[in-house]
């Protein structure tokens, strides 16, 4: 049987989404009993639970963290920091507050594109002309979108902004203690990975999960890698977040990756895996969503290189990585070029394949 999701005009039911300025969590409220088409996922992968995520302890010695912090980030790319000192519930708390929000007053903030540094909707920015035919289906999610650099955080809301700004200070020190272990643990030296990358353009994603009527036919993240140097996330206790297991004898399955109370979760992004020369890895992750009840909120820091496309401020792997064992196994190129890259081939491996050298 043809699905019914086969069978609809996207381009006119994306259009006609766009057009309402509605997110799914109006969609939810105004008491919906199924999905919409634009929201049916069609990928069925039963997660297993055959891998444990490892834990970083912050309050160990250095010798101690540098190496664990290495070895996550060559395997599975992902790892719980524990002992960090940051309120994070507090944080994620302030995103839910912001989410549950009357209509009257979060819709003051739609929008699909930043305006002021700033959107907040259920589809992040896609050029909607990148595709023919039926495009990637929307995520069972509202996002509120804050580029640091260019968002005046006085217009968040009284509710939420306190404790955002506070987790933010924060996040700022995590942000520089984790660049410089994942400096370190690549041998390189404490500091490399901060001159050769100026991490200084940071995304925070404010992101609802709404119940849904049929939790099992959607995604609240389709899979994608994180154009992110690294991604710091803080999320409540529901849960939903998976992780593809790379290389072993388990490569390409799922795992669900459970919260662990009052750990932070840090992943390897994708510029961090070229910078790295793939000693690092950036693997691929998604949201289920567990409940047609509770509602899951998340709060996830991207820290990214300055956005600077000259050619001054080229990035690629780090000359230290390359040997001749292991020469560059990418090309060198400007943050511009690299999120143009991602807008073109999408937010999987295809993106960082763009800047691939042929070897022999
Ligand atoms: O909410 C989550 O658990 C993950 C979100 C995520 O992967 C992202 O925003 O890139
Ligand atoms: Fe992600």
């Amino acid at each position: 049987m043809a699905g019914a999701a086969e069978l609809y005009d996207y381009a006119a039911a994306l259009a006609e989404f766009d057009a309402s300025r509605t997110t799914v969590r109006s969609l939810v409220e105004s008491g919906i009993a199924s999905v919409p088409p634009l929201f049916i996922s069609t990928t069925n992968y039963p997660p297993t639970d055959i891998l444990a995520i490892p834990t970083v302890d912050l309050s160990l010695p250095l010798s101690s963290s540098v190496p664990l912090v290495g070895a996550a980030a060559r395997t599975c790319g992902f790892f719980h920091v524990t002992n960090h000192g940051i309120d994070a519930g507090a944080a994620v708390s302030a995103v839910r507050a912001f989410h549950e929000l009357p209509p009257a007053i979060r819709s003051a903030f739609y929008s699909i594109a930043a305006v002021e540094g700033m959107s907040y909707s259920t589809v992040p920015y896609m050029d909607r002309n990148s595709f023919d035919g039926p495009g990637p289906i929307l995520p069972w999610r509202v996002s509120l979108r804050v580029l640091l650099q260019a968002a005046d955080l006085g217009r968040l809301p009284a509710e939420c902004r306190d404790a955002l700004v506070e987790y933010l200070r924060c996040i700022e020190e995590l942000g520089k203690k984790m660049a410089r272990l994942l400096s370190e643990a690549l041998g390189v030296g404490a500091e490399r990975l901060e001159t050769a990358t100026q991490v200084e353009g940071w995304l925070m994603a404010c992101n609802y999960y709404p119940p849904c009527p049929e939790p099992a036919r959607v995604e609240g993240a389709v899979e994608h890698t994180d154009p992110s140097l690294f991604t710091v996330l803080a999320q409540d206790d529901i849960g939903g977040l998976q992780v593809r297991i790379n290389g072993g004898d388990n490569d390409g399955q799922w795992v669900d990756v459970p919260p662990v109370p009052g750990a932070l979760l840090v992943n390897v992004g994708d510029v961090l895996k070229l910078v790295s020369n793939n000693e690092y890895h950036s693997v691929g992750h998604r949201v289920m969503i567990k409940s047609s009840q509770d509602a899951r909120a998340s709060l996830a820091v991207f820290f990214n290189p300055a956005m600077s496309g000259g050619d001054s401020n080229l990035l690629g792997p780090l000359q230290e990585l390359i040997t001749t064992e292991k020469p560059a196994m990418y090309r060198s190129f400007t943050m511009t070029e690299f999120m143009d890259s991602r807008r073109k081939f999408g937010h999987g491996k295809l993106s960082t394949d763009q800047f691939r050298v042929a070897l022999e």
